[in-house]
Order: C-alpha cells, then structure tokens, then sequence
C-alpha cells in the first residue's frame, strides 16, 4: 500500500490524512463492522467478515466532501442539501478523489483478506483441520465504474439478480431502523441477552446500539427486494464479534 501511494505521489498526504493507516491494516474497526460464524440450511459453516477502509478511507472521503462542499460554494451551485454536495467529472478534484477511492479500495481489500485469513487460521486451529470450499472476498462500500442505459456511472455494487431497473445493485443489509441513540436508549441488557441468545458474542453495554431491534427487519427486506435479490441461503449465527 506504502509503495502504491508512492507511486500515486500521495504517500505524504495518506499519510497526514489517514495517521495511523499502517498499522490497522489487518483490525475491524468500529460500528457495525463484524466477524459471524453462521450455520446455513445444511449446518454448513461459512465465515462472514463485514469491515473497511478503516480510518483512512473515512477521512479520506471526509476530505472530498469537504472539496465538493467548498467548489459547490464557489460556484454557486444551489443544491436541496448540501450533503448532495458532487465533484465533475473531468476535474483534478474528480480524479484526486478516484485516486483516493481507488487506493481506499484496495486497502479494505487486503485488510478483509488479512482478517479472514487469520480468522480461518484459528477456526483451524480450534477445531482442526478443514477444507475451505469457496472464498468470497467482497470490500464494503464496493464501487466501480460500470454502464448502464448507455452511460458510465459509480454504483456500489452487491450480488443481485440484474434487475437493469436498479443499475443490477441490490441491498446489502438490512439498514438502521433507529439511530445509536434511539437504540441506546430503547435496549438494555436484558433486551441484549434476549435478543443474542445462542449466539457467543462480546457481551457489552457498547453494543446495545448495534442489537438487530436497532435495524430494520431482514425478512421483511429480502421480501420488499425479491425483484433485486435471490435468497440463496438462511444463515443462524453461533458467533458474533462486534468491531470496538
Ligand atoms: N449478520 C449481521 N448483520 C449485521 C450486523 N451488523 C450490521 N449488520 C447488517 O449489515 C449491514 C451493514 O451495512 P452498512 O452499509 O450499513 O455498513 C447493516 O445494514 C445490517 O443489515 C451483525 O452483527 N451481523
Ligand atoms: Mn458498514
């Protein structure tokens, strides 16, 4: 990743931008990033890691927002909110930021492979050893430059059905159905242990905001996105480490 940035000429600004970058290839992080054995159907055992860029692709994208805003200001662009802030194609700004996302990108790959490996290596070392059938080795917040109806857009990208309607994405999780402190204050740790019961978990008031009364209820999103989506497999979950 050093030498990429290097390449890029922006190894300084990675660096300044993102501090401790170096040392957190390999980590979670925080929110709802998480490591999840879950059984499928059959009691086949699948490893799932959701995680990032960490630090400095948040920071990273915290700057190009901040540019967007700035440019949106200077050139007087009136916009419903300013969070719809966006940067032109055909802009150093625009390129800076593929840049940046580009690199970002790659980081949350190898960090994700990283994680899994390790979590592979213990799962082996626990329980002895296993044949690993298939990898998916999919980053959050995947983007890439794709054409739909005739034009080259940024989508992010899940598997789905290929429904052209929706540019062939497809909902990744259920989302929130309350903000962190809605939940903070709606759950306690009886509604922790009620609702993680079976599942080994790091059981702590930190979580009560990250609880799934705290999203939105799956069932009834994989119902709403059956045009998007096909369910391949039900999961239960025996574990679950939450980022901290
Ligand atoms: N199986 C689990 N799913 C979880 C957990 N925490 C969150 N989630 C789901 O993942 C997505 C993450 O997407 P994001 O774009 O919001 O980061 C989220 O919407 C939830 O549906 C978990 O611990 N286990
Ligand atoms: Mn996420």
């Amino acid at each position: 990743m050093e030498g990429r940035a290097e390449e890029l000429g922006r190894l300084d600004f990675y660096d300044k931008t993102g501090r401790n970058w170096r040392k957190q290839l390999g980590s979670l992080g925080s929110g709802n990033h998480f490591i999840e054995i879950v059984l499928d159907e059959e009691d086949g055992v699948w490893a799932f890691l959701h995680s990032g860029s960490r630090g400095v692709g948040n920071r990273l994208a915290t700057h190009h927002i901040r540019v967007a805003k700035g440019i949106m200001e200077r050139d007087g662009v009136e916009l419903p909110d300013a969070d719809l802030a966006y940067l032109q194609e055909g802009t150093p700004e625009f390129d800076d930021y593929i840049t940046d996302l580009e690199w970002a990108q790659e980081f949350a790959l190898l960090n994700r492979e990283e994680m899994m490996e390790r979590v592979i290596k213990l799962l082996q070392y626990r329980c002895g050893d296993f044949e690993v059938v298939e990898r998916i080795q999919c980053h959050h917040n995947f983007t890439q430059r794709e054409n739909h109806f005739g034009e080259d857009i940024l989508v992010y990208v899940v598997r789905g059905k290929g429904n052209a309607q929706a540019f062939n994405t497809a909902p990744h999780g259920a989302g929130r159905r309350m903000s962190r402190r809605k939940a903070r204050d709606s759950f306690t740790m009886d509604d922790f242990d009620r609702l993680m019961t079976g599942i080994e978990v790091n059981r702590s008031e930190a979580f009560l905001d990250e609880l799934p009364g705290a999203y939105k209820d799956i069932d009834l999103v994989m119902e709403q996105s059956k045009d998007l989506v096909e369910v391949i497999h039900t999961f239960r979950q025996i574990v679950n480490v939450k980022g901290a």
